[in-house]
């Protein structure tokens, strides 16, 4: 499968444009990161990627058709922020399941104990949280994965581990994956190529 972005701009309603003519290409499989300074809009785009977000131009196609609008989406987010992207007033098992119903071997690759699943949100720590988070984007109909900075408040015994089961997962399913990070080393050791987001955009 192919994930492309074609000349994608975002225009706020202030009038400003915080990025115009971005264009890439994800193929299934392959493993690709974006760098840039804090503010340059890589979540932005990151969430227009995955069809959270209408760019004010451009489009995005997946296998040269446009983003789905419904059911389970081929292009999974994983948000920098989990507590952003969980509803507060579900305890943890339904969010888990809600989109597909995540095994026990996943469960344990991720290091997530069973005795949080009747947790609120509110009572797991950002990174037990982004556990979750990652489960629940693995699904079997995920396509593309947009990692958003999606362990950088772990440690990095948690960070390991769980790359380490994204990737085997990544490996087995063949999907593609767009890794947004600051870092660098991980950037290194994750990605076929890395590329600056300003040289994916042009204001
Ligand atoms: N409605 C809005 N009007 C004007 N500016 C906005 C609006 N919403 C977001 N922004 C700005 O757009 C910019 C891009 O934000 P975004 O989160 O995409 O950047 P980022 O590169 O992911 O940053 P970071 O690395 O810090 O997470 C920010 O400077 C933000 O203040």
């Amino acid at each position: 499968m192919l994930l492309e972005a074609h000349n994608i701009g975002l225009r706020h309603p202030n009038g400003h444009w915080l990025f115009r003519n971005l264009s890439i290409s994800l193929r299934s499989g392959e493993i690709v990161g974006i760098r840039g300074p804090s503010g340059c809009g890589k979540t932005s785009f990151a969430r227009i990627l995955s069809g959270y977000e209408q760019p004010s131009e451009g489009v995005v196609l997946l296998d040269n058709s446009p983003l789905p609008k419904t059911n389970y989406h081929p292009v999974q987010l994983i948000y920098q922020h989990p507590e952003k992207a969980v509803n507060h007033r579900w305890k943890m098992s339904k969010i888990l399941n809600e989109g597909w119903t995540p095994d026990d071997h996943l469960l344990t690759s991720l290091g997530i104990e069973r005795e949080w699943l009747n947790r609120w949100p509110n009572e797991l720590s950002g990174g037990e949280l982004q556990r979750f988070c990652v489960a629940r984007a693995l699904g079997p109909k995920t396509k593309f994965l947009i990692a958003d900075e999606m362990t950088t408040m772990l440690d990095a015994i948690s960070q390991a581990q769980i790359w380490q089961s994204v990737l085997d997962i990544a490996q087995k399913r063949n999907l593609g994956i767009l890794v947004v990070s600051h870092d660098d080393h991980l950037l290194k050791r994750v990605c076929s190529r890395v590329i600056e987001f300003h040289n994916i955009s042009y204001k």
